[in-house]
């Protein structure tokens, strides 16, 4: 019998379902990898915010890592919120027991503003997490925020993706232009070239989980064996249907629609 490709997320909740481990399943499911998830805090927000955050327990976080890596197969991963250095610290010790794709959405604030690491863990995470990465992908305020730099134009998001990976050594680097105006355009450096991945701007205020759902789609596109630069073209036109049929739920910014690119299941509903 045919191996299922495998991929894991290791981030925190989002109760709402549009961001977060939440997200990162209905993604994997998806595009039909299987899904697991290593939680590292609860947080309770929805549309509109964050109420508050509960971190586990750091033995409890290195206890899930192990049981995923003692007993399943991991074709893939990615992170999300890790909110800290212990955890971060959890993390980093246990990546290389797995010898798979490493893909690292550095988030720091939620789409309300809100701030889902502490301060003085940003250092740590480009110094011991990002060598680690087979791809970080930052958005514009992240890239910033790593970087120590502001951004302001293409060019400056091309140079921020070099950067990452050749002085801070990720292995490639994913600079996402949905905070900047016009189209939505990313820019990917392999470590060889940049690539560029463009789409429409959609006008809809409803981009909540838009980057912790392409960094899921382009992790479970690796889980299933596709170049990096073919994984994220697919990823791009995945995240954009999602948001081109977001749903206009809550009282915030609306989640993305996991399901948009499933033509059957999408004449039913809408
Ligand atoms: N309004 C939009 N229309 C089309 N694509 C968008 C829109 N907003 C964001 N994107 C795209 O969604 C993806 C996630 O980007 P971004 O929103 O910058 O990430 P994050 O959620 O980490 O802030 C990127 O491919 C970006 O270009
Ligand atoms: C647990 C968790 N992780 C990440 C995000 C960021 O979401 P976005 O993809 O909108 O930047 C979030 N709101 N909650």
């Amino acid at each position: 019998m045919k191996q299922a490709a495998c991929a894991l997320t290791i981030a925190g909740t989002d109760p709402s379902g549009g961001a977060g481990i939440q997200a990162d399943l209905k993604t994997f499911q998806e595009l039909q990898s299987y899904g697991m998830s290593v939680i590292t805090s609860i947080v309770a927000q929805n549309t509109t915010g964050v109420k508050s955050v509960h971190h586990l327990p750091i033995e409890m976080l290195k206890d899930q890592l192990e049981a995923i890596s003692s007993d399943m197969p991991v074709h893939a991963f990615k992170t999300g919120m890790i909110s800290n250095v212990s955890m971060m610290k959890a993390v980093a010790e246990w990546v290389p027991q797995v010898s798979a794709p490493y893909v690292m959405d550095p988030v720091m604030v939620a789409q309300s503003g809100d701030p889902l690491i502490e301060e003085e863990s940003r250092v740590w995470l480009r110094e011991n997490l990002l060598p680690l990465t087979s791809l970080v992908t930052p958005n514009i305020p992240e890239a910033e925020d790593i970087l120590g730099e502001s951004m302001e134009s293409s060019e400056d998001m091309k140079e921020a993706a070099q950067q990452m990976v050749t002085r801070f050594g990720a292995g490639a680097a994913l600079v996402k232009g949905g905070h900047m105006k016009g189209e939505a355009v990313d820019f990917l450096y392999d470590g060889s070239e940049i690539h560029t991945f463009t789409s429409e701007r959609i006008d809809t205020k409803n981009t909540h989980g838009t980057g912790c759902t392409y960094s899921a789609a382009i992790t479970a596109y690796l889980s299933q064996g596709l170049p990096l630069v073919e994984a994220v073209k697919q990823a791009k036109y995945f995240v954009t249907e999602a948001i081109r049929h977001s749903f206009n739920l809550g009282n915030g910014s609306g989640p993305t629609n996991h399901f948009a690119t499933r033509e059957e299941v999408f004449n039913k509903w809408f």
